[in-house]
């Protein structure tokens, strides 16, 4: 038998991490037949170089020393039934440069299914900068993005085109017009809404774009518009195309439904000058169940990584699932320095002018805020809807009270009088 390849030959248990290791902290529960700190160097094998059998033939000298370690376990901070959270420390050499996909199948891969491990939860990754200087990073930063749209003191405001789906490209256009118009800086695609025999992608943004010319004409503001591009890696470029050649300079990906593969293909493709709105859809999927799957913290570092400029982030208050302690720590890592741009957090999900102060109290202001229902459902239509979203932004900015704000703006009063301020 090979020396020390048995799962516990795996745990360090008060080791320090190399400056030049990746961190992962994991949540852990295990079955009764094994110990907490059998399961620890279960997942640090299976993540790293390690199988069930220890006593493989084929070792060389010096793969083991390749092998992650358990660098703390602590069962305190589980619910005392054979669990806890264990952080294991990873050589950077187990790590392709540059590809999220293969960092993940070694470190949120086989290890969710261990039949000894009942639940698991990838709750953080720390990146050391070797690593993390192998990846593109966001193209602009969140200082780029505000002063685009001329929202250096207020959080950037955009709707979502609603109905998501069911309009055709000349609706879409006018309905992105009408909000560009009241007020809005940005107009976006739907998560679901791609090439579709009702709506045709050439020519939804083709019309939109030229909507867009308009509306910077009418109003004297950039605006901004993110058509959704989410398709195979080749129909995705030719997509990225035809916004280019319409004269767009953003685009929209479903990152966890495309593909990491596919987002880094994008990034890579269109360069520096495009931006890249990242769309979660799918991510509760794995980062809903507070004892397993993917923590949305882990997802935001590997999309950012990968050149995400703008991402959804939960907004903790509106129509999605996401307390304010986890919400915050994502937006404080987006808008951290860490070598490489920021990513500017987006919150959407249920949102209408009389929650945006609340949004900016906890979130702060270097934020876009989107609204679909909260802007096409006002009563007197998607502009009235753009401008209220648009004085409730400006007035968060100057700290003054939405319903201060609303005495001067008809558009706002009646916004609140539907939807309230929460
Ligand atoms: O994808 C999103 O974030 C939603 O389209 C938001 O739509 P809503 O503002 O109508 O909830
Ligand atoms: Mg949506």
């Amino acid at each position: 038998m090979t020396e020390g390849l048995e799962y516990t030959g795996f745990v360090e248990d008060g080791g320090t991490p190399d400056e030049d290791e990746l961190v992962c902290e994991f949540y852990l529960k295990h079955v009764d037949s094994v110990e907490f700190d059998w399961a620890s160097g279960a997942v640090a094998a299976e993540s790293s170089i390690g199988t069930w059998d220890p006593s493989l033939t084929t070792m060389r000298d010096g793969i083991r020393e390749m092998g992650a370690r358990v660098v703390e376990m602590d069962t305190d901070a589980g619910d005392g039934r054979n669990d806890g959270v264990a952080r294991i420390a990873y050589p950077t050499e187990l790590f392709e440069p540059g590809s999220i996909p293969q960092i993940l199948s070694s470190v949120a891969g086989n290890i969710f299914g261990l039949s000894e491990v009942v639940n698991l939860r990838l709750k953080d990754v720390v990146f050391p900068s070797e690593l993390v200087e192998s990846f593109a990073g966001p193209a602009l930063g969140i200082g780029t993005i505000r002063s685009r749209v001329d929202a250096e003191d207020r959080p950037v405001v955009g709707t979502i085109v609603k109905p998501k789906l069911g309009l055709r490209p000349d609706e879409h256009a006018e309905v992105a017009y009408e909000g560009w118009v009241g007020g809005l800086d940005v107009v976006k695609d739907d998560e679901n809404l791609a090439d579709m025999s009702f709506n045709g992608f050439d020519d939804r943004v083709e019309a939109t774009l030229e909507a867009k010319r308009e509306a910077e004409e009418e109003t004297g503001e950039q605006k901004l518009y993110f058509p959704n591009i989410t398709a195979s890696g080749d129909e995705m470029k030719k997509r990225a195309d035809v916004v280019l050649q319409n004269g767009g300079d953003y685009v929209m990906v479903d990152i966890l439904t495309a593909g990491w593969g596919a987002l880094h293909e994008i990034r890579d493709y269109v360069g520096d000058d495009v931006g890249i709105h990242g769309h979660r859809a799918g991510h509760a999927a794995f980062t809903r169940l507070p004892y397993h799957g993917v923590s949305m913290l882990a997802v935001a570092k590997f999309a950012r990584l990968c050149g995400v400029d703008n991402l959804h982030a939960g907004a903790v208050v509106g129509k999605m699932e996401g307390g304010r302690d986890e919400v915050v720590e994502i937006y404080d890592f987006l808008r951290s320095d860490r070598g490489i741009k920021t990513t500017i957090p987006v919150a959407s999900g249920g949102l209408h002018p009389g929650v945006v102060g609340d949004v900016v109290d906890i979130l702060g202001s270097e934020t876009v805020v989107q609204a679909g229902g909260g802007v096409h459902g006002h009563p007197d239509g998607t502009r009235a809807g753009g401008r209220a979203m648009r004085e409730a932004a400006e007035s968060a900015g100057e700290g003054v009270s939405v319903e201060e704000r609303a005495e001067e703006s008809e558009a706002l009063a009646t916004a609140l009088e539907k939807w309230g301020t929460e």
